[in-house]
């Protein structure tokens, strides 16, 4: 196999570990880091001691919930792996580093429940244009073969899933696998590198097939190969291995590799196909289109804060040299001094001098970069390499300190823990004054409360945002207002009669006048409005008033006594007394929502949407998503808090949706009786 290498240097590799929700990718890491050195002995997850679930949230929940970076060097050069959390609710996390690594190892496994979910990643890797191994986890559990497992997962892959191995079975238990390039057995040890034995007689016939068929599908590409096959010539070993990488870097087919990461089987084999067929530097360059310049190009693929080392830039060098100290460019304007460079596994840093071509380290104290910015050491910048859009929050809640000494401590870090998170978003809603977080699930924003309080040490509570209700009337009334006081010196006098009538929902605010003969003088009219402006703050029921109409139709005046004030008092008092006479209702605001579901799961997702008082206005195929709905709906707003939650677990992950305001509905009976109530705040 060293001829294969053929003496070339590849450079340093940063390959993306993604996959479904707890598939096995921190377990793999683990397995890679031992087998290549970097660790001495390979955790379980469940320890807590793992290098990639390291954090104290990761620890508490058993999951990752951000990427990690883990830098180990294998057979003389340097691979970075990045272990990208599985869950949906993190899954924005993998964007920026799918989009400067070189390759994505796709782990997943022999459950039908997850394919969903894995459909998703692979739609992810295709937009993106990044090649991928499949590395089929958890052989040890499988109970189907797995070539009916890929006849499975094949239709959520775009390219062909090409198996490169098939398992060794005895009794029913997988024992070892069989390389179908090498034409080798693998016997496997616990967390040691696999024996290797010749392909047992009895597994000669199957294997002897899963070849043709591998070797089939790379004659697709290669029309000596497919005359070979034809004409029943063996093809040449190095051949198909020149085939295998060539295929693998053009994103041509998803090779397949198996393993029981728990064991550290099928670790070396993944190693190995990593180092002579991932694509490397060069090849990543290519697909980001830039050229191999003597200006260093640097895509940012996570920011974190650490206590020691300040705010880190975990980036990819794509070209050049990047040295302590180095100046590189943010924007056409702006630039940051790299202040120390680290190499990363898990949270442990250790310095380096420098940083080149390929390498993946940690910039320090790079103040205003961003996660997914392309920064350089040439004049003015370069248009960023990647636009990374963080997808419309699903979940949301009001976060306030327990403390209000804490507010300005509570607002700067979780503006830090934006900016390692940018798909977290923060608002202050005028409203209802309150501070609202968005983000992408329970657990998801769970995560950023307890980072609040553990690394923040700020005691914080959250209840679910305030919902904007408003109000408005059904019938029209004319009233008077008379605001009169004579206190003495300079009295009061204002005095209106007033028309309130109710508008075509959506209308918002309107006045008018039909004052004839200056009964009230011109400067007062405008004080009227105000006046009835300021009453509908908060109407009868204790919401904002809308769609009602106000029209100043009489009045009379004082000449010295009349004021500004007085004439603002008086049209108060007219809609004070005037407003319960109109039947006021409350309004709560409907969204036009669209579900998108695996199609599976459309009947149940239908069944769920009145259940939130929702409407269902139809569902078609989702375009471009083969086997996915969308299923359009209205649905008051106060049902969609958590409606992610019930989606999520109706369709193992994969559902979302997307809402937008529609319009204001009437509401009545009990759920109008309670918001009322709690003024439209969350209990
Ligand atoms: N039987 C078996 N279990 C495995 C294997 N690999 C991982 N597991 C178990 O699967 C569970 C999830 O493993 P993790 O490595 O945490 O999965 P993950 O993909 O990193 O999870 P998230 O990043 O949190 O989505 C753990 O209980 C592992 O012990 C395997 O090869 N065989």
């Amino acid at each position: 196999m060293g001829s294969r290498a053929g003496g070339r240097r590849t450079g340093p590799k940063c390959i993306a570990i993604v996959g479904p929700f707890a598939s096995g990718k921190t377990t793999l890491l683990e397995a890679l880091l031992a087998r290549s050195g970097a660790i001495s002995k390979q955790h379980p997850v469940a320890s807590g001691n793992t290098v990639s679930d390291h954090s104290a949230e990761a620890k508490a929940h058993a999951m990752s919930v951000e990427a990690v970076f883990a830098t180990t060097q294998f057979m003389g050069e340097a691979i970075t792996f990045v272990d990208c959390p599985g869950s949906v609710e993190f899954a924005f996390e993998a964007e920026p580093i799918l989009a400067a690594c070189d390759l994505a190892v796709v782990v997943a496994e022999p459950d039908e429940k997850k394919i969903p979910a894995l459909q998703l990643i692979m739609r992810k890797l295709d937009d993106l244009g990044v090649p991928r191994i499949l590395f089929l986890n958890k052989i040890d559990k499988a109970a189907a073969g797995v070539r009916d497992t890929l006849k499975l997962l094949q239709p959520v892959s775009r390219t062909p899933l090409l198996l490169r191995q098939i398992p060794l079975r005895k009794d029913g238990v997988v024992v070892g696998s069989i390389d179908l390039a090498l034409e080798r057995a693998y016997i496997y040890r616990e967390y040691a590198e696999s024996e290797i034995a010749d392909i047992p007689s009895d597994d000669k016939a199957r294997e002897l097939e899963a070849r043709f068929a591998m070797l089939e599908t790379l004659a697709d590409h290669d029309d000596q190969l497919m005359e070979q096959l034809l004409e029943e010539i063996e093809p040449p070993k190095d051949e198909i291995f020149d085939d295998l990488a060539a295929d693998l870097r053009d994103g041509a087919v998803t090779p397949v590799l198996i393993g029981s990461a728990e064991k550290g089987n099928g670790a070396l084999r993944l190693l190995k196909a990593i180092r002579h067929d991932a694509p490397d530097i060069e090849a990543t360059r290519k697909r980001l289109g830039i050229s191999d310049g003597s200006a260093a190009v640097v895509q940012v693929m996570k920011t974190i804060h650490t206590s020691h080392a300040g705010k880190l830039s975990v980036s990819r060098i794509l070209s050049g040299q990047v040295a302590d100290g180095t100046e590189l460019w943010l924007n056409a304007t702006d630039t940051s001094k790299v202040s120390g460079i680290y190499r990363l596994l898990g949270k442990d840093q250790s310095k380096q001098s420098g940083a080149g071509a390929g390498d993946t380290v940690a910039l320090g104290k790079l103040e205003h970069a961003a996660t997914g910015q392309t920064l350089t050491t040439a004049k003015g910048g370069i248009k960023p390499l990647v636009k990374l859009e963080p997808p419309k929050p699903v979940y949301a809640f009001a976060l306030r300190p327990k403390e209000r000494k804490d507010e300005v401590k509570m607002s700067a870090a979780i503006q830090r823990l934006a900016e390692e998170d940018p798909s977290l978003t923060l608002h202050h809603n005028q409203d209802s004054a309150e501070t609202v977080l968005s983000g992408h699930g329970e657990m998801h924003l769970r995560v950023v409360r307890e980072r609040l309080e553990g690394r923040n040490q700020i005691a914080v509570e959250g209840h679910a945002p305030a919902v904007p209700y408003r109000e408005t009337i059904r019938k029209s009334v004319q009233q008077r207002g008379r605001h009169k006081k004579q206190s003495g010196g300079h009295g009061q006098f204002g005095d209106v009669v007033i028309e309130i009538k109710p508008l075509p929902r959506g209308s918002g605010f309107e006045f008018t006048d039909t004052i004839t003969g200056g009964v009230v003088p011109k400067q007062y009219i405008q004080s009227v409005e105000a006046g009835a402006r300021d009453f509908l703050k908060t109407g009868p029921l204790g919401f904002p008033v809308v769609d009602i109409a106000i029209n100043l139709s009489d009045g009379s005046f004082h000449s010295v006594d009349s004021s500004d004030m007085a004439f603002q008092m008086a049209a108060k008092i007219a809609m004070k007394e005037g407003m319960p006479s109109c039947s006021p209702v409350l309004l709560e605001p409907v969204m036009k929502v669209e579900i998108f579901t695996p199609s599976d799961a459309t009947a149940r997702i239908i069944a769920l949407v009145p259940q939130r008082r929702g409407q269902i206005l139809g569902y078609d195929a989702r375009t471009d998503w083969p086997g996915w709905d969308v299923v359009e709906a209205t649905m008051p707003q106060s049902e969609i808090g958590d409606l992610i939650i019930e989606l999520r677990s109706a369709t193992a992950g994969a559902a979302t949706y997307r809402a937008e305001f529609d319009h204001m509905a009437e509401l009545t009976g009990r759920l109008a009786d309670e918001a009322m109530q709690s003024g439209g705040k969350a209990a």
